[in-house]
C-alpha cells in the first residue's frame, strides 16, 4: 500500500503553548521551580526588610559595579543576605518602585506555591492587584516623601515614585497629583470590592431608599392599570434582550466556524500534525497488509478558557435579595493532573497490530484503522476491506478482547452512522479529567443552556455538556465504587458555577446519610425544604422522602395554575414575564426557580416504601418538566424491580458508570456495555438514541467542600427555600369515620410522643416511627377520636388536648 504523507504544518502557537504546559505539568519539574521560587522569595523577604535597617550602613557601597561589589572580598555589607541580597534589595526598592518591591515577594510566593499545586491565593488577581498596589503605592510615597530624596538613604517610592511624581507635578501640579492619586484610588477600589460603593452610599441613601421602594411597589401596580407604560417598558426591554441575544448568536457562530477540538492525525512516528495512509516502514508497521493507519489525537482544544469574571448571567430581578453574591470562583478546583504520558506511538501500534492479527488469523481484511485517543479509551476504528460483513468481526468479540487482554473492551459494531467498526481499547495510564478543565472549558462558559451539566470528555476530548432542562430527568446507576457519587457531585457543582440561589434550589435525599451532607452548608442558598421542620435540608430518613415527594406534587399543581393564569407553556416563559414586572405579585404570582430533586441510592427508597415513593415519582417525572422540576435519581442496583416499567418510561436520559452484569446494563440503558466499561468515571449516556462514552469529570471531596464554604460564607436567604406542606388525604377525613375497634400498633407510643411534646403534628409521628404520611394521618385520626388531640386545623399542627403522662394513662385505661 503507498503512502499518502501530507505536508507537515509548522507548529502554531497554541501548539508550543500547550507542549510547554506539558513540561510544566510535569510534577518533578514544578516541584524544583516551586521550591526554587519560594526559597529566592524568601531570600528577597528577609533582603528587603533587612535593608530597611541596614541599608543605611551598607548605601555607601553601592556606588560600584555589580561584579566588583559582588567579587571584592574587601566589600563587607551588614544586610542579613549578603551583598548578593543588599543588591537586590537596593535594585528593587531604592533604584525600582520602593518598598512596594514587597509586592514581587508576595507574587513570588503565589506562583511558587501554585506550581507546587497549593492555590495560596488565586494567580490572575494576585498579580492584577500587586501591579496596581505598588505602582499606586510608589508614586504615592514618591510624592508624599518627595523633599526627602537627598537626606536618607532609603527612597519609600523607589526612583520611580520619585521620578514619576516629580513629573506628574510638573504636568498637572500639586492638586492635580492629588486628585489624580485619590481618583485611581477610588476606582480601584469601586472595582475591586462589591461592597465599596454601598458602603460609601449608605449614610446618603438611607433616605432615598425608602422613596425607591415606594416608587417601584408603585410600577408594579401602574403596570396594571396603565397599558401604555407596560407598552413602551416591554418595548424597550424586549430590544435589550433582542440585542443580547445577537450578541450570543455571535459567540455561537464563532463557536461553529472554529471547530471546539482541532483534529490532529499523526504518523506513528512523527509526533508532528502529519496524516498518513499505510506505511510500509517496517519499524512501525506490523505487516505490510495491515491497511491504512491513521491516529488521531485530539488536541483538548477547549481548554484554558478565559473565564471571566463569574457573575451571574442575565438581569434577573430576584437575584437582587442576594445581590453581592458571587459565584464560586474556578481557583477552587483542582488540576488533577497526574502527569501521566499521553498515549505512546508504541503503545498505539501493539493494539493495532494485536487486533490486525485476530483479524488475520480469522482471513478478515481490513481497509484502514483509525485511532482516536481519548482520556481514557482508545477507539479504533476499523473499515473492513469490500465484501467483509460486519458480523462476522462482531462475532469475533471475545477473541479480540481475549487477544488485546485488557478489561473494558467493547466493541460497537457497527459504528452508528458509519457503516465502521468501533473498537474501544482502555489506555493503560488513563488521565484524570479534572472539574476544572470542564468548567473553564469555552464549550462550557459560553452554553446557552438553562440548566447545563458538565459531566465530562467524549473519547474525542471534547467536552461533554447537557442541558437539564431538557434532558429532562436523569437515572444514573453503577456498582459500588465506580464513580457515582463523584458523578453526582460533577452534576451539582456544574449548576454551582452557573446559577445563582434566586434561580435554582435542590432537594437533596440521601438515604445513605453521608454523601450528599457535605451540601448542608449551603442550605440557606440553594436547598429546599419542608416547612416546619427544625432539622437539615438533606432528607434522609424515608417517612419524610414521602412527605417532601408529596410536597412536591403540591408544588407542581400550584405552579401549573400559575403558568396558566399567566398564559406561559413553560417556566422559562412564566418567569420572562415575572421579571419583565407583566405579573402583578399580589395576584400570587411569584418568581420560580427551577427545583432538582437528587435522589441518591433509589434502591434503599423503594425498598422500604415501594408505591409510596414510586408514585410520585413517576407523577413528576411525567408532568414536572414544564414547570421546571426536574429529577435525577442514582442507585447501585440497577435491577427490574428498583428501576420499574413506570420509572423507566419517564425518564429519558440515563447515565451508566460500570455495572456488575449485562443484565443490568440492559436495565439501565436498553443495551449492553456499561458492563464492559472500567470503572474510576468511565461511563455510557443515552438520551434516547446513540450511547455516548464519557470519562466523567472528577471532583475531589474537598473541592467540593471548598465551593459550599465559599457559598456558604456569603449572605443567604433567612431559611432555605420552603416547599407547600403536604397535608395528606386522611387528615382532612372526618373524625367519626376511623374505625377505632382497629387501632394501629403504634397508637399508644404515638400518644405518648404527641403528648410529651405537645404537638400534634402529622410529620412529628411519621419521623419518630419512620413511617409514610398516610399511616402518620390514621394515627393522627385515631388519636382524635380518643380525645388526645383537637380537630383538624388546615396546615397547623392539632391542639394537644391532654396536659402530661398521667392525664394520658388514665385516659388510655378507660379506652381498654
Ligand atoms: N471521574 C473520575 N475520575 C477518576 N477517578 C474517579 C472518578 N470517579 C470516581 N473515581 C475514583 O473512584 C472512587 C470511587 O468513586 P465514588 O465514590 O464516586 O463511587 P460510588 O460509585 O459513588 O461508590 P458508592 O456507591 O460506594 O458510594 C473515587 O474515590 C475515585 O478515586
Amino acid at each position: 500500500m503507498g503512502v499518502k504523507t501530507k505536508r507537515p504544518k509548522t507548529k502554531t502557537k497554541r501548539q508550543l503553548i500547550s507542549e510547554f504546559r506539558n513540561k510544566m505539568n510535569d510534577f518533578k519539574v514544578r516541584f524544583f521551580f516551586g521550591l526554587f521560587l519560594i526559597a529566592y522569595s524568601i531570600f528577597l523577604l528577609v533582603a528587603f526588610v533587612s535593608f530597611i535597617f541596614t541599608g543605611g550602613a551598607d548605601h555607601s557601597q553601592f556606588n560600584i559595579n555589580f561584579f566588583e561589589f559582588i567579587f571584592n572580598s574587601d566589600i563587607n555589607v551588614q544586610n542579613r543576605t549578603g551583598k548578593l541580597g543588599a543588591y537586590f534589595a537596593d535594585l528593587f526598592i531604592n533604584s525600582g518602585i520602593g518598598v512596594a518591591a514587597l509586592t514581587i515577594v508576595l507574587v513570588l510566593m503565589v506562583l511558587a506555591f501554585r506550581l507546587l499545586k497549593v492555590t495560596l491565593l488565586p494567580l490572575r488577581k494576585t498579580l492584577l492587584h500587586s501591579f496596581f498596589i505598588a505602582v499606586w503605592t510608589s508614586i504615592f510615597l514618591g510624592y508624599i516623601f518627595i523633599n526627602a530624596v537627598n537626606d536618607h538613604y532609603i527612597l519609600l517610592g523607589g526612583q520611580m515614585g520619585y521620578f514619576t511624581s516629580t513629573w506628574l507635578i510638573s504636568a498637572i501640579g500639586n492638586v492635580g497629583v492629588v486628585l489624580f492619586l485619590f481618583f485611581t484610588l477610588i476606582t480601584y477600589l469601586t472595582f475591586t470590592f462589591d461592597g465599596f460603593i454601598p458602603l460609601i452610599k449608605k449614610p446618603f441613601m438611607a433616605k432615598s431608599d425608602k422613596t425607591k421602594t415606594s416608587q417601584q411597589k408603585q410600577t408594579v401596580l401602574t403596570n396594571e392599570v396603565t397599558p401604555d407604560t407596560q407598552v413602551k417598558e416591554a418595548q424597550w426591554e424586549s430590544e435589550v434582550a433582542i440585542k443580547e441575544e445577537v450578541k450570543v448568536e455571535k459567540s455561537l457562530e464563532l463557536e461553529v466556524e472554529a471547530p471546539t477540538a482541532a483534529t490532529a492525525p499523526t504518523t506513528l512516528k512523527d509526533k508532528g500534525p502529519i496524516e498518513m495512509d499505510a506505511t510500509p516502514n517496517p519499524d512501525a508497521m506490523a505487516s505490510e497488509d495491515d491497511g491504512e493507519f491513521i491516529i488521531e489525537k485530539n488536541q483538548e482544544d477547549d481548554e484554558g478558557f478565559e473565564v471571566k469574571d463569574n457573575r451571574p448571567l442575565g438581569d434577573y430581578d430576584p437575584t437582587l435579595d442576594l445581590s453581592s453574591y458571587q459565584l464560586p470562583s474556578i481557583d477552587l478546583l483542582e488540576d488533577h493532573h497526574m502527569g501521566n504520558e499521553p498515549v505512546t506511538d508504541e503503545e498505539l501500534n501493539s493494539n493495532k497490530d494485536k487486533i490486525v492479527n485476530t483479524l488475520n488469523d480469522y482471513k478478515i481484511e481490513i481497509k484502514s484503522i483509525k485511532a482516536t485517543v481519548g482520556p481514557t479509551v482508545t477507539l479504533y476504528e476499523i473499515v473492513p476491506a469490500p465484501g467483509v460483513r460486519i458480523s462476522k468481526i462482531k462475532n469475533l468479540e471475545d477473541d479480540i478482547a481475549l487477544s488485546l487482554a485488557a478489561l473494558g473492551i467493547r466493541i460497537i459494531a457497527p459504528m452508528p452512522g458509519k457503516g465502521t467498526i468501533g473498537i474501544e481499547v482502555p489506555n493503560s495510564e488513563p488521565e484524570i479529567v479534572s472539574m476544572k478543565t470542564i468548567i473553564s472549558s469555552k464549550k462550557f462558559q459560553t452554553t446557552k443552556f438553562e440548566l447545563p451539566i458538565a459531566l465530562g470528555k467524549t473519547i474525542a476530548n471534547e467536552t461533554f455538556v447537557i442541558d437539564l432542562a431538557k434532558a429532562p430527568h436523569m437515572l444514573v446507576a453503577g456498582a459500588t465504587g465506580q464513580g457515582k457519587s463523584v458523578g453526582l457531585n460533577a452534576i451539582i457543582t456544574s449548576l454551582l458555577y452557573k446559577k445563582h440561589p434566586s434561580q435554582i434550589k435542590f432537594v437533596l435525599v440521601d438515604p445513605k446519610k453521608v454523601e450528599l451532607n457535605i451540601y448542608s452548608k449551603i442550605e440557606r442558598h440553594f436547598l429546599a425544604k419542608l416547612p416546619d421542620e427544625e432539622d437539615e435540608a438533606i432528607i434522609t430518613d424515608v417517612a419524610k422522602v414521602v412527605t417532601t415527594l408529596n410536597s412536591l406534587t403540591i408544588e407542581m399543581d400550584a405552579r401549573y395554575d400559575l403558568l396558566k393564569k399567566a398564559h406561559a407553556r413553560n417556566v422559562k416563559e412564566y418567569n420572562h414575564k415575572f421579571v419583565k414586572r407583566s405579573l402583578n405579585p399580589e395576584k400570587g404570582h411569584r418568581f420560580l426557580p427551577y427545583i432538582i430533586v437528587i435522589i441518591d441510592e433509589f434502591a434503599d427508597l423503594i425498598m422500604t416504601a415501594g408505591k409510596e415513593v414510586e408514585m410520585p415519582i413517576a407523577r413528576i417525572a411525567q408532568l414536572a418538566r414544564a414547570v421546571g422540576i426536574h429529577m435525577i435519581v442514582a442507585t447501585q442496583r440497577p435491577s427490574t424491580n428498583i428501576i420499574t416499567g413506570v420509572i423507566k418510561a419517564n425518564f429519558p436520559t440515563r447515565v451508566a458508570f460500570k455495572v456488575a452484569s449485562m443484565i443490568d446494563s440492559r436495565t439501565i440503558l436498553d443495551s449492553p456495555g456499561a458492563n464492559q466499561l472500567i470503572g474510576r468515571g468511565d461511563m455510557l449516556i443515552t438520551q434516547g438514541s446513540d450511547l455516548v462514552r464519557v470519562q466523567c469529570a472528577f471532583v475531589d471531596t474537598p473541592e467540593v467542600e471548598q465551593i459550599n464554604d465559599f457559598i456558604g460564607s456569603q449572605k443567604g436567604y433567612p431559611s432555605a427555600f420552603l416547599l407547600p406542606e403536604y397535608i395528606g388525604d386522611t387528615s382532612s377525613s372526618e373524625a367519626g369515620e376511623v374505625d377505632m375497634s382497629n387501632k394501629d400498633a403504634f397508637f399508644e407510643e404515638a400518644a405518648q410522643v404527641v403528648v410529651a411534646n405537645q404537638s400534634g403534628s402529622t410529620s412529628l409521628i411519621q419521623r419518630r416511627f419512620s413511617i409514610g404520611y398516610n399511616r402518620a394521618g390514621r394515627i393522627i385520626d385515631q388519636l382524635e377520636v380518643a380525645g388526645v388531640v383537637g380537630p383538624f386545623e388546615g396546615s397547623k399542627a392539632r391542639q394537644v388536648l391532654i396536659p402530661d403522662e398521667v392525664s394520658l394513662q388514665h385516659l388510655l385505661k378507660g379506652l381498654q
